[in-house]
């Protein structure tokens, strides 16, 4: 898995991806029968792993003129604003249900294990603007696929770390 990544993003043999993957820790059965679950709060108590994560965002994203960092709660927030504020990007929350004060569009997906809806303020994201979206991981793609259908088609790319 890590070589297929590393392969895919012009990381070949860089030990970083090895050391982020030590990093994780695989629960399996969480939080139901059959599901393994990617446990990033391990990465996040490795402050030399959590950082190489960052970095590796921040050096591919870099120069490529994007202003907007989206991340998905909750743990597009552990990551995104680290790497909106290297970028010199703005960080603009794509939250669960009910939480933005203010008037939010909405789009619902389905999950491993559930269903859920993610919202963004209206006016977080400019037409035009260039976007990234972080998240911790991919699944079946559903909670991606609503990001991106919430950021329009402005977005540039997206990238898991795992
Ligand atoms: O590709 P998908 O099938 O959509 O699954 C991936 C999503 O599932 C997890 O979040 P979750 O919805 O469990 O929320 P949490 O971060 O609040 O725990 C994960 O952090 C991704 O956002
Ligand atoms: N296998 C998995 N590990 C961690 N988070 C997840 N969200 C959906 N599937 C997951």
């Amino acid at each position: 898995m890590v070589e297929m990544f590393a392969a895919e993003n012009g990381l070949k043999g860089d030990p970083r991806l090895q050391a982020i993957s030590n990093a994780i820790r695989v629960v399996p059965h969480f939080p139901k029968q059959g599901i393994m679950f990617q446990d990033i709060t391990t990465l996040l108590l490795d402050h030399k792993a959590f950082k190489h994560t960052v970095d590796i965002f921040v050096e591919r994203y870099k120069d490529m003129d994007i202003s907007v960092v989206a991340g998905v709660e909750a743990r597009g927030f552990m990551f995104g604003p680290s790497i909106a504020l290297a970028i010199g990007a703005k960080f603009v929350p794509l939250r669960k249900p009910k939480k933005l004060p203010g008037e939010v569009i909405a789009e619902a997906y389905e999950l491993e294990y559930g269903r859920d809806c993610l919202e963004m303020h209206v006016g977080a994201v400019e037409a035009g603007e260039r976007a990234i979206v972080i998240d911790d991981l991919v699944a079946t793609g559903g909670t991606l696929s609503a990001a991106i259908r919430l950021l329009g088609t402005e977005y540039l790319a997206f990238h898991e770390l795992r």
